[in-house]
């Protein structure tokens, strides 16, 4: 999927849109007229032009239909030769089309629908979302058809980005039909819900203070069990890339016992053997800190650090989900749970989270989800990441190919940065590091920090190859996708 967008993007669901029309001073005829207009203007330019070209057009009964007809007769002035077809009407298969127009069905769909077969290869412009398509989910509500393109009106439609949205509705625009939207999701940070672009990185990343010193972008890493060195390693080169002017790694204490590291060795608890660290890193040992189960009873030395990051490469079992709630309870730092932090606290993990005053940010993919919440995250990802937002008190980033990030307040932000490249082992840990760096770095928005933070890691795996990508390769082009996008 392409934007043609760039700056703040709201992004609205059915039910918010219908809230603008019905709130809107003009009249709905005039409003189709202008988007009508843009439908016909985006169709010659998919068309190459307008006379001796060839349109169909498949019109539902409400105003997305209307929206079709009059794009239709502003296609004809042009010297397009265009057909009108109903929603459930056949298209001739022996027409030589050039381009349909889905305007079936828009934000009113209300029940499954499945659009007559197309004929051939034919390109489709689909006018508010591809009919079949859930406007707030993405989800299928039938079968659309994939789009060449989508131009949508007022505001970008929550359905384009998330579930199968990004794959059917081809290049998006958006066009200015003269509807405001601020009344009903305000405005810059106040926003309901945003699409996060290039544009917000450079207004939001937090920039080192001329005067900094290296305390003030501190990041303390819990992570790195024998066996699983290289996760806590890829966080702390993150969080280095991303800014973060020092760097702890503290490995979770093997209290009273010895384990085995995957090459088979022996190892002590609290030590990081072999742990491939960036060299600028600092190991610190939790079991200096004071506990007699080798986890932390205070933090005093830690406060200065401005994040911690718990959970890559960390273990499970009780010892570690009682560290764990101990740690977020004793520090004042604002806090990022990833991985093994969130597979297997479940309820009483969501209970530290919301006691904290300090920000919380929780990473789960969908079975980390599952085991915090009790329940997958099913279709709406909007209301799934709002759930365990509103659950737990911290800021929720739901990961996915569209990134869904909410805080408890109920304002989300998406990240579509990114594609499959991501789908790989210790992408995850990268995306760590570089939000512990952004909150370390930061005192802004919390929520726009971690959703900037989402979207320059998904950024700087576009600058990778598209096959053979590791983790290993992100850290770097972290640092250089904030050089592009932060000046
Ligand atoms: N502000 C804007 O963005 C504007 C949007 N416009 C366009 O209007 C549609 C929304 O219009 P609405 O009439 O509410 O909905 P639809 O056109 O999507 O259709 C509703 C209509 O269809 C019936 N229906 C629903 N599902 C089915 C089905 N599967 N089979 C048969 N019939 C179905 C339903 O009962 C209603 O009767 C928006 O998307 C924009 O394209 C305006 O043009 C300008 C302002």
């Amino acid at each position: 999927m392409e934007w043609q967008t760039l700056g703040v993007e709201p992004v609205l669901t059915p039910d918010e849109m219908a809230a603008v029309d019905a709130a809107a001073s003009e009249r709905m005829g005039d409003l189709v007229q202008r988007a009508g207009g843009a439908v016909a203007r985006s169709a010659l330019g998919l068309l190459g032009g307008g006379y001796g070209r060839r349109a169909h057009v498949v019109a539902g009964p409400g105003n997305n239909g209307a929206d079709g007809r009059v794009a239709a007769e502003l296609l004809r002035r042009r010297g397009v030769r265009v057909s009108i077809g109903d929603h459930a009407d056949s298209i001739p298969a022996d027409a030589a089309l050039d381009l349909v127009i889905d305007a079936a069905f828009g934000t009113g769909l209300s029940r499954p629908y499945a659009p007559p077969d197309l004929p051939g290869d034919v390109p489709v412009l689909a006018v508010d979302i591809p009919s079949g398509l859930d406007g707030r989910t993405g989800g299928f509500c039938g079968a659309p058809w994939r789009a060449t393109a989508t131009i949508t009106f007022a505001a970008l439609k929550s359905g384009l980005l998330l579930g199968h949205g990004p794959e059917f509705c081809g290049r998006v625009e958006v066009a200015d039909i003269g509807l405001s939207v601020e009344a009903e999701v305000g405005t810059g940070d106040h926003l309901t819900r945003a699409l996060i672009t290039n544009g917000d990185v450079g207004r939001c990343w937090p920039r080192r203070a001329a005067d900094a010193h290296k305390w003030m972008s501190a990041v303390w890493i819990i992570g790195g069990a024998p066996g699983m060195t290289g996760a806590a390693a890829l966080t702390a080169e993150a969080a280095g890339r991303a800014g973060a002017g020092y760097v702890l790694v503290s490995a979770p204490p093997t209290v009273g016992s010895r384990s085995s590291t995957d090459d088979g060795r022996d190892v002590a608890g609290g030590h990081l053997p072999g742990a491939p660290l960036p060299v600028e890193t600092v190991v610190r040992s939790l079991a200096a800190t004071g506990g007699v189960d080798g986890w932390p009873h205070t933090v005093a030395d830690e406060q200065r650090v401005g994040a911690l990051v718990i959970g890559n490469g960390l273990g499970c079992g009780t010892l570690v989900l009682d560290g764990v709630v101990r740690l977020l309870a004793l520090s004042d730092a604002a806090v990022v749970l990833d991985a093994d932090a969130l597979g297997a606290g479940g309820a009483r993990l969501l209970d530290a989270c919301a006691h904290r005053r300090a920000t919380t940010v929780l990473t789960p993919h969908d079975g980390e989800y599952e085991a915090l919440m009790g329940e997958a995250p099913g279709d709406d990802r909007l209301a799934a990441a709002a759930r365990l937002a509103e659950r737990s008190g911290a800021i929720a980033l739901l990961k996915g190919p569209t990134t869904v990030v909410a805080a408890p307040d109920g304002r989300v932000r998406l990240s579509s940065a990114g594609d499959q490249r991501l789908a790989t082992a210790g992408t995850g840990d990268v995306l760590a590091g570089v939000i512990g760096a952004a909150l370390a770095l930061g005192e802004g928005d919390a929520l726009t920090t971690v959703a900037v933070a989402a979207h320059v890691h998904g950024t700087a795996a576009m600058g990778g190859p598209a096959t053979g990508f590791r983790a290993g390769d992100l850290p770097k082009l972290v640092g250089a996708a904030l050089d592009d996008l932060v000046r």
